[in-house]
Formats: structure tokens, sequence, C-alpha cells
């Protein structure tokens, strides 16, 4: 039976770090950052709903999409934000039914959802348990500011597209605090693996 582990968390939470390192404990993780680069990749049909709802200015000279430009516009905007997750909800949603699908077939022991709109795009029904990862207000826009080499009202910005960080926690089965040195965060993560006999 493949066990479906959610993991989901804030912009910047610490998701690629575990997810990284469920890998390589043997998980097969879908990420859903991937996939939503895969369903928009020049050439498909995902694209092509991308500049019709947006404008041909969103797609630069090799075919690919301006993310830049997009990001700007949606996160400055909710409307606009909604017309992106109108179309790429289901596209994305698709990749990972498919993905489930498969890793049955293959008997995969552990599948990992890395979804950072899990609970919005109410992913919770395919998994038997969500974790969720979890930093202090205050150092996510940091680490954010930091990574992304945003100003810190854009990073608010972003921070405020998602889910509540209290309304997130409240929702998972399982709360890892990242607020530390990464360490602290694994160990949290194998005690986890060890409970459940992945490890
Ligand atoms: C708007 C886009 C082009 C901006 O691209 P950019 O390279 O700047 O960001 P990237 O894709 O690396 O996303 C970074 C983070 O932003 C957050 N984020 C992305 N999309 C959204 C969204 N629709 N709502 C809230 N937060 C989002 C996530 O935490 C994600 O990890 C891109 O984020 C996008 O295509 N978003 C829509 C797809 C989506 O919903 N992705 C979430 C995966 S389930
Ligand atoms: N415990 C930690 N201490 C210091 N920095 C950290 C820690 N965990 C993660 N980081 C850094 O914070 C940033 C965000 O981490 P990561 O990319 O894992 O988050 P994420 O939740 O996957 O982000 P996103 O969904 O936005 O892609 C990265 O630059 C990472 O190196």
């Amino acid at each position: 039976m493949t066990y479906i582990l959610g993991l989901t968390g804030g912009i910047a939470s610490g998701k690629s770090t575990v997810s990284a390192f469920l890998k390589e404990k043997g998980a097969v993780v879908l990420d859903g950052d991937i996939i939503a680069r895969q369903v928009i990749e020049p050439g498909t049909p995902g694209l092509a709903k991308l500049k019709a709802a947006f404008g041909a200015e969103i797609i630069q000279e090799d075919g690919s999409l301006n993310r830049k430009l997009l990001g700007q516009r949606v996160f400055n905007n909710e409307k606009q934000l909604q017309k992106l997750n109108a179309i790429m909800g289901p596209l994305i949603r698709q990749k990972f039914e498919e993905g489930i699908e498969q890793a049955r077939q293959l008997k995969t022991k552990l599948l990992v959802l890395e979804i950072p709109l899990l609970f919005e795009g109410h992913y919770e029904q395919y998994c038997d348990s969500v974790m969720t990862v979890s930093v202090p207000h205050a150092i996510q826009v940091e680490r954010l500011m930091e990574r992304n080499k945003l100003n810190r009202h854009e990073a608010e910005r972003r921070i405020r597209a998602q889910m509540d960080q209290i309304e997130r926690n409240r929702r998972a089965d399982i709360v890892i605090d990242n607020s530390k040195q990464v360490e602290e965060t694994l160990a949290q993560v194998i005690k986890w693996l060890i409970m459940n006999k992945f490890a």
C-alpha cells in the first residue's frame, strides 16, 4: 500500500529542505512547483491559456513565460491571482492524480505531495496525513527576501497571498518547526519516519 504524505508550508518556510531529506530517506516526491512549471512549458495548451488570459506581453522572445512579470501582476492583484489559479489549478491537479495513480501501481511505499497551496486546493483528501513546515512570520519574511531578492513589501504581499500560517498549522496533522538549525528540523522529520516505520 502507498502511504501518501502531504507536505505544505508557507512560501520559504522550508518545504524543499524537508522534501529533499524525505527523498534521501527513500520517499518519492511530487513537487507542486515543478509540476506548475511543466504544465506551462513552451508549446503547451497551458501556456496558450495564460497568453489568452494575461496578454502576449507575458511571453518572452524564446517562447517561455516571463515569470517575473506575471508574478508582479498576480501577487499585487487578488482578481488576477484568482484568474491564474483558475487556469493552473485543474492542470496541476491532473498531474498529481496521474502521479498518485502511478505510485500506487509501482507500490511506492511513501509518496510525498509537496504542495504550497495544499489546503487551499483541498489536496488533504488525497493524503493519509499532512505535515506542515512552520516558521515565525519575521523569519519567513527575512528568508524570502534573501532567497527571492524581494523587498519587505513584496515579501509580505506574497505571504499574504497564501493561507494564514496559524490556520495551516491547525489543519495539519504534524507541524515541523523550522525556526532553528536545519539539523533540528530534520530531527523532527526522522522522528516521524521512525514512528511510522519508514526508517
Ligand atoms: C506566478 C508565477 C509565474 C511566479 O513565478 P516565480 O518563479 O516568481 O515563483 P515560483 O513559481 O518559484 O513560486 C514560488 C512560491 O510562490 C508561491 N506561489 C506560487 N503560486 C502561488 C499562488 N497561485 N498563490 C499563492 N502562492 C503562490 C508558492 O509558495 C511557491 O512555492 C508562478 O508562481 C506560478 O505559475 N504560479 C501559479 C502556479 C501555482 O499555483 N503554483 C503553486 C503550486 S501548487
Ligand atoms: N533552518 C533553516 N535555517 C536557515 N535557513 C533555512 C532553514 N531552512 C531553510 N532555510 C533557507 O530558507 C529558504 C527557504 O527554504 P526552502 O527553499 O526549503 O523553502 P520552501 O518552503 O521550499 O520555499 P518555496 O515553497 O517558496 O519554494 C532557503 O533559502 C533555505 O536555504
